[in-house]
């Protein structure tokens, strides 16, 4: 294993943000640490990079102990929510930054930023101003900046949050492919599930400072670890699984696992209807208790029958 974290534990006073987490992340794996607000997925991210010390436990990498290795030869990337650009530096004299400061010659540094503006989708850019670029651009060059010395791990702190959601998403598919060409072995902290589900090969979900459940994406997915984690996961209602047709104890609903088909196998009546993006979402009571469902257009207050799509269906626990 590339990183390897052994019990780790970070305690501020008496908060223990980070509890006995122990994670591994392999060489050219790219790993998800997901988790709600406040969890302590920063400060797990900020412990391997070496801003904190743990309390408790070892950061290792190649099996090396990290604990007296300062932040800066630790040769791993950061990227962080807000990029931190060097304002006064166009975007070659940002991304060729770390180079400089390893007295990378002249020639190859330029070598260097050109093919990685490239990979940024950055061509053409490297005169320009920071600060006369949109959030989107000023994030592929903070990676850019971060891929530049070839670090043996990036690490990512929530490095599309600050973006809206229609370049968040666009954004979250060119970084996946990116770091994947870039064959780059990377840590990426976010509490949106959509970004982790997109970058991750395997997805940490954090919980109060713990590790609760690692797993392939299809996996963590289709079964949470817990109701907690399910309901982070999108699940709003828990049933027997008898009631969509399968041999569990409980499984957990998200919006998308009723759809309104005229074939379906359960009858409910609708209670509101919302309009979304690409769908409308209804609430339905079906034998007086209410789910959510997707449409196609319906009033309040008619009869539809409802069939289950299994894509929206948790095995829970
Ligand atoms: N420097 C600090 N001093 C004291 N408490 C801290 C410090 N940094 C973080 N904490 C606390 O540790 C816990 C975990 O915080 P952390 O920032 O790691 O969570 P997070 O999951 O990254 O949340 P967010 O997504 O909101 O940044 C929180 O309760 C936070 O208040």
């Amino acid at each position: 294993m590339a990183l390897e974290l052994d019990s780790i534990t970070v305690r501020y006073g008496r908060t223990e943000a980070v509890s006995d987490v122990s994670l591994s992340v392999a060489d050219g794996e790219v790993v998800a640490l997901l988790g709600p607000s406040g969890c302590g997925k920063s400060t797990l991210l900020r412990t391997i990079a070496g801003l904190e010390k743990p309390t408790s436990g070892v950061v290792s990498w190649d099996s090396a102990d990290l604990a007296g290795v300062p932040v800066h030869r630790r040769e791993f990337g950061l990227v962080f929510q807000d990029g931190q650009l060097f304002p006064h530096r166009t975007v070659a004299g940002n991304v060729a930054f770390g180079l400089r400061m390893r007295g990378v010659d002249r020639e190859e540094r330029d070598k260097r930023v050109l093919s990685l503006l490239e990979l940024v989708g950055l061509e053409g850019y490297a005169g320009r101003r920071v600060t006369q670029l949109s959030g989107g651009e000023q994030q592929r060059v903070a990676l850019a900046r971060a891929l530049a010395p070839s670090p043996r791990l990036l690490l990512l702190d929530e490095p599309l949050s600050a973006l809206d959601r229609v370049l968040r998403e666009q954004l979250a598919v060119d970084l996946a492919r990116l770091l994947r060409e870039a064959a780059t072995t990377a840590l990426v902290v976010t509490h949106d599930h959509d970004e982790a589900f997109t970058l991750a090969d395997r997805v940490a979900i954090m919980s109060r400072g713990r590790v609760v459940q690692v797993g392939p994406p299809a996996e963590v997915w289709s079964a949470p670890v817990d109701v907690e984690t399910a309901k982070f996961l999108g699940c709003t209602r828990f049933v027997p699984g008898s009631f969509v047709g399968l041999d569990l104890e409980r499984v957990g609903l998200r919006a998308t696992a009723l759809r309104v088909d005229p074939d379906g196998l359960m009858e409910g009546t609708v209670l509101e209807r919302v309009h979304r993006r690409d769908h409308v979402r209804l609430l339905v009571e079906i034998g007086g208790a209410e789910y959510e469902a997707v449409g196609p257009m319906t009033e309040v207050g008619d009869r539809v029958r409802l069939a289950i799509d299994l894509d929206g269906v948790a095995r829970v626990g």
